[in-house]
Formats: C-alpha cells, structure tokens, sequence
C-alpha cells in the first residue's frame, strides 16, 4: 500500500506518517523543505519519541520523499499509483497544492481505475471540502464527471499535540502519546484504508467542533494570553493560575454550547476538557506560545476556534460569551514581530482602528452584540485588567 502525504512537518511526520507505517503503507511525503526530503531519501526512516515519563521511541520506516518545488512530476506520476493521499500543510497551502493534485488525479484516470481518497488534516472545519473545491477549479466539467466517479474527498479531525522541533537529528520528532483521528466515512470512495487509529464517522461534525472549539480555543487562548503576560511555553502559561482560570472559563463556555447543540453528556464532557487542560501543561513539551498562536488572521475567521464558538454561544445558549470575547481580544493584541499574520493585524488596527479591523478580519456583522464585547475587553487589556 502506498500512501502520499503532502508536509513532511510535525504533524505529517508525528503523526500521520506514524500511524500509516504503523499499518503497513508506504509513505511517499511531499514538501517543499529540501533538506527535510533530503534527509527521508537519505535516512528512509526516523524516529518519534513520546512527550512522557516513558520517552517510547518508535522508528518510523519505509518512507522516501519527493520536492515538490524541484520535481512535480514525481509527484504525479505517484498520486497517478497511490492508494492513499493526506495532506497536513495548514489551512492557507491546501490551494497552493491543489494544482500538483489535480494533475495527478487527472494523469491516475488514464492509468488506473482503482478509486482513491483524499484527506486533509487540517485544524478547520471542511479541510478536504476546501481542498476538492481548488482541485475541481482547475478540472473541465467533463473531468468534474469523472472526478465524481472516482475520487473522495472525506473530511478529518485530527488532534495530536506536535510542537516545533528543535532536536540536533533534524527528522526526530517528538509527540504527545494521546491521538485521535476522525473520517467522515459518507464522503469516502471504494474500500475504506485498513488505518489502526482512524475512527471512521457518520457525522463529522460534532467531533471537529469539539475539538476545534475545545482542544484548540483553548490552545489559542492559553498562547494569546501567554503572549499578553510575556511567557515563551504554553505549559509555562498554565502555571499561572490566572490564565488557567481563563482558559477553564473559555472552554466552560464552549463546553455549554457543544453540550446543549449535540446533547453531549455534561460529565463526560467535562472530563474531556480537564484531560484537554492537562495536556497543555504537559511538563514534557516545550509548545513555544508563537507556535501555538500562530496566523492569527486565520484564527480569527468567522468559521475558526474562536469567532465561531462565540456566534454560536451567542445564538444556540442566548448569552454573552464574556470569555471567549477575552481571548478573541488577546488575539486582536498578539503583535509578535516574526508571525506576518499578527504584524498586518497590528498595522490595521493602528491605521483603521480596532473597530474596523474586527469587521474586516473576523466578517462579523453589525447585528451582533460580539463585536462590543470585544472592544470592551480588548479595553481592559490594554489597561493591564486581565480577570
Ligand atoms: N502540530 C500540531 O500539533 C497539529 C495537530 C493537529 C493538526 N495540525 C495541523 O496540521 C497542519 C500542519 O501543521 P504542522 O504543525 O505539522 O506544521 P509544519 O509547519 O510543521 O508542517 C507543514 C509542512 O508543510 C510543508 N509545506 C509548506 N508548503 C508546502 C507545499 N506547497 N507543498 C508541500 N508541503 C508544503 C512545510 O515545509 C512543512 O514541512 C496544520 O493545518 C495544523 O493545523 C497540527
Ligand atoms: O495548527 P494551528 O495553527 O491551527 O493551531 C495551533 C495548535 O493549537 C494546534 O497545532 C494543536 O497543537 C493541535 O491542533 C492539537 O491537536
């Protein structure tokens, strides 16, 4: 079985080329970064070491590489074989590799009549939907047909803590030992992929909202008020009661809403969240907060963690989401010099306005009482009230 992942980074090496050697693929990884393709070709393995007190070292074997950049007809020529195709590049380079794999798709039509699915791992909602919508803009309406015919494209929700690595073997990565990952199988083709560690769904969508809205509203709120407060690590901004406590408020809030929208168990979820919480303070990770807070224009879209969970607060449980319009605030405040994201953000607000710039980012409309709310908060930070 051959699987072709694009983004050879943390998670596309942590995790999903983990969990595909661990059930027997091939994995042929595509990027961009030369000396990480290099080194697959070169080495044709690596290890993934656990983020705890057992520090269990998995050798990760039987991948190779291809450069996107420098060989895309390689990368053809293997969609056009593969049984599988993952994608783990971020939200805003699914389009950017749409065209390599509608070339591929299109060359596999001619060359083979084996069904294939294509999943995005992406943190959003309707990641291999985006994906299919940039591949079918460059296909004909002849091939859209075919496309049909043959290829799936099923959303994913994938949740594995991989920080960025900074270890002196540049392909080793180390992981948190939890996981999950969620299919939608309605909108897979053919035979299902034999994955150990796939959970295979009906309805995707009360498993990306709870762990977009949960796992990474609460991650993006820990890293924008680490930022706030000048701490480096996430699990350092979890030693500080204060942020804790807002951190366990925001996904109270959340948790209402999720609970009341898909008639989750309170309990259960409330155990989900405190496992969540002692995941960020993992004393064995070091999750640099500008990682974790990382494009914060995308985080703050209105289908995003943040805005999102808000509006949805607001209609489904009718009341203000206090906590959440904290952290929406924080994020407005993240000025971090080496994330471009955060730098445009702090030019607009400086050349438009708070105001303006929260429409513009988040599209919010004038109907909803979120936006004073926002600027309220965004009010108390600036004047150093955090609680
Ligand atoms: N790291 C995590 O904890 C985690 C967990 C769950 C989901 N995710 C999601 O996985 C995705 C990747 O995140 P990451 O943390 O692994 O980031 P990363 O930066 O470590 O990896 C992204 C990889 O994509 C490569 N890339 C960039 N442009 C490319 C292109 N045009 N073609 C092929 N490859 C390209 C980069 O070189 C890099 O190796 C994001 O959507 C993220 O939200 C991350
Ligand atoms: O990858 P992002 O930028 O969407 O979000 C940053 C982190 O919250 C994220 O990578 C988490 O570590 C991950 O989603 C855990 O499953």
């Amino acid at each position: 079985m051959l699987a072709v992942h694009f983004g050879a980074g943390n998670i596309g090496r942590g995790f999903i080329g983990s969990l595909l050697y661990q059930s027997g693929f091939q994995t042929c990884f595509v990027d961009v970064n030369s000396e990480i393709v290099d080194l697959l070709n070169e080495k044709q393995a690596y290890r993934v070491v656990f983020a705890d007190h057992s520090q269990e070292e998995l050798l990760i074997k039987n991948v190779h590489a291809v450069n996107s950049k420098s060989d895309p007809d390689k990368v053809v020529e293997t969609i056009a074989q593969a049984d599988l195709v993952t994608a783990a590049v971020g939200p805003n380079i699914l389009p950017l590799i749409s065209g390599l794999i509608a070339q591929g798709l299109r060359k596999r039509i001619q060359t083979n009549d084996q069904p294939l699915n294509i999943i995005a791992c992406e943190n959003m909602i309707g990641g291999s939907t985006l994906l299919k919508e940039k591949v079918y803009e460059k296909i004909s309406e002849e091939e859209k047909k075919m496309f049909n015919q043959r290829f799936g494209f099923p959303d994913a929700a994938v949740d594995r803590i991989v920080p960025n690595q900074t270890n002196e073997d540049k392909l080793m990565v180390m992981v948190e030992p939890f996981y999950e990952w969620a299919v939608d199988q309605t909108k897979m083709i053919g035979e299902k992929p034999k994955i150990e560690g796939i959970t295979f769904v009906d309805d995707l969508k009360p498993y990306i909202e709870r762990k977009l809205f949960t796992v990474n509203t609460g991650h993006a709120v820990a890293a924008y008020l680490g930022y706030y407060a000048g701490i480096k690590t996430i699990n350092e901004a979890m030693e500080q009661q204060g942020i804790k406590t807002l951190v366990e408020k925001t996904l109270q809030e959340t948790g209402l809403l999720l609970v009341q929208k898909y008639s989750f168990d309170m309990d259960t979820h409330k155990e989900y969240i405190a496992k969540i919480l002692s995941r960020f303070s993992n004393p064995y990770i070091s999750d640099d907060v500008t990682r974790v807070g990382r494009s914060p224009i995308r985080k703050l879209g209105l289908n995003d963690r943040l805005i999102n969970p808000a509006r949805q607060y607001v209609e489904i449980v009718k009341e203000e989401p206090v906590y959440l319009a904290k952290g929406i605030a924080t994020a407005f405040l993240y000025d971090y010099q080496g994330d471009d994201e955060a730098v445009e953000l702090k030019d607009k607000i400086n050349s438009q306005g708070l105001e303006a710039t929260i429409y513009e980012y988040t599209k919010l409309t004038k109907e909803t009482v979120l936006v004073d709310l926002i600027i309220n908060q965004f009010t108390l930070l600036k004047d150093g009230i955090l609680v």
